[in-house]
């Protein structure tokens, strides 16, 4: 069983702690996220795992064994980065039978499982051409190849998407979870995208300045965020204070608000509605904000800013600047911090 247990890890560069006292356990066969702001400290924290950045304290469990003094190569560890890091004068089967020749296996059998795992990252027509040859997601997907080849025990993925471009992105993030699922291979996977993030993973970890802030799955990560600063990473949650939710609600409140932009309805009619939501309130529209299937608003409803998110269906029902609104707001939505 390849579950990773990171116990009390600590990490300092002289003068400045990345990170101390993590404490994390990832399930064997699970997608696993390290999410946060550049400078968190995620990509350290995943160097940490491949051996390539030393540990100044805590211990690092994969499956039965301590790795956390292992040298990389010992590891069973597959990693892919940002930058391919393909060899330029090797074809795309050579780039991928590179570690398997390393562990000296004979021709056919290195032949058969470089054409397996082409055929799996759907490379196998492109497997005579050089790096140089091929698209941005077509390189990454050979670095993948290579990494899977060697059957790690462990995938690392540090921002492996980031360099390609949205469409191509999309698909190849597809393309990475049916591979994980389907080898069921333990995986971290470094992003500071929530999309990303929210897409694919099984749970995530949250980070920022080097602390884990919440680590959930991501319905629940998006749904229940337990702190501001997860609300406001996880989307364009309305974050208001007491004053402000007071403000907003005329009623008193205690602590803070957060209020997903999706769960506030604009309503055009008389009619009545379920005690969930709040009592109508009125706004204007000081800005929107055309984002393809929906469209962001910014409205003002009793000094208070909100986010607001309409889904876009009818192209002509698009709320002017200055458009004054009546809102209604799922109560049963908000989350109180
Ligand atoms: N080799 C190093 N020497 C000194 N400081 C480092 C080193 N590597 C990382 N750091 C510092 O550690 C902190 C965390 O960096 P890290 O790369 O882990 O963040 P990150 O969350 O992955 O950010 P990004 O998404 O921008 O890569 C940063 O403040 C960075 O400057």
């Amino acid at each position: 069983m390849n579950s990773v247990a990171i116990s009390h890890l600590t990490k300092r560069f002289t003068e400045k702690t990345v990170f101390s006292d993590i404490n994390l356990t990832i399930q064997d066969g699970e997608f696993f996220t390290l999410l946060g702001p550049s400078g968190c400290g995620k990509s350290t924290l995943l160097r940490c795992l491949a051996g390539l950045t030393q540990v100044d304290n805590g211990t690092i469990q994969l499956g039965e064994q301590d790795i956390t003094h292992l040298a990389p190569q010992k590891r069973d560890i597959g990693m892919v980065f940002q930058s391919y890091a393909l060899f330029p004068n090797l074809t795309v089967r050579e780039n991928v039978a590179f570690g398997l020749r390393i562990q000296k296996l004979d021709t056919k059998q290195i032949k058969q499982r470089v054409d397996d795992i082409l055929a799996l990252v759907e490379l196998g027509e492109f497997a005579e051409r050089y790096p140089h040859s091929l698209s941005g997601g077509q390189r990454q997907r050979v670095a993948l190849a290579r990494s899977l080849v060697v059957r790690p025990k462990m995938l690392l993925l540090d921002e492996p998407l980031s360099a390609l471009d949205a469409r191509i992105r999309k698909h190849l993030r597809q393309q990475i979870c049916a591979i994980q699922r389907e080898l069921k291979l333990t995986t971290v996977f470094v992003t500071h995208d929530q999309e990303e993030a929210l897409t694919m993973s099984d749970r995530i970890a949250l980070m920022n300045e080097g602390k884990i802030i919440q680590c959930d799955p991501p319905e629940k990560l998006y749904i229940e965020p337990s702190s501001d600063f997860t609300a406001r990473f996880m989307g364009q949650y309305n974050v208001l204070d007491a004053d402000q939710a007071q403000q907003l609600f005329k009623e008193s409140y205690q602590g803070s608000l957060a209020i997903r932009p999706e769960s506030i309805y604009v309503f055009e009619d008389n009619r009545q509605y379920d005690e969930r939501f709040s009592e109508k309130i009125a706004a204007t529209v000081k800005s929107h904000q055309l984002l393809g299937s929906i469209i962001r608003y910014q409205l003002i409803a009793n000094n208070v800013e909100l986010t607001v998110d309409l889904l876009n269906r009818h192209a002509e029902r698009l709320f002017d600047v200055g458009s004054e609104l009546s809102i209604l707001i799922d109560k049963s939505a908000m989350r109180h911090l």
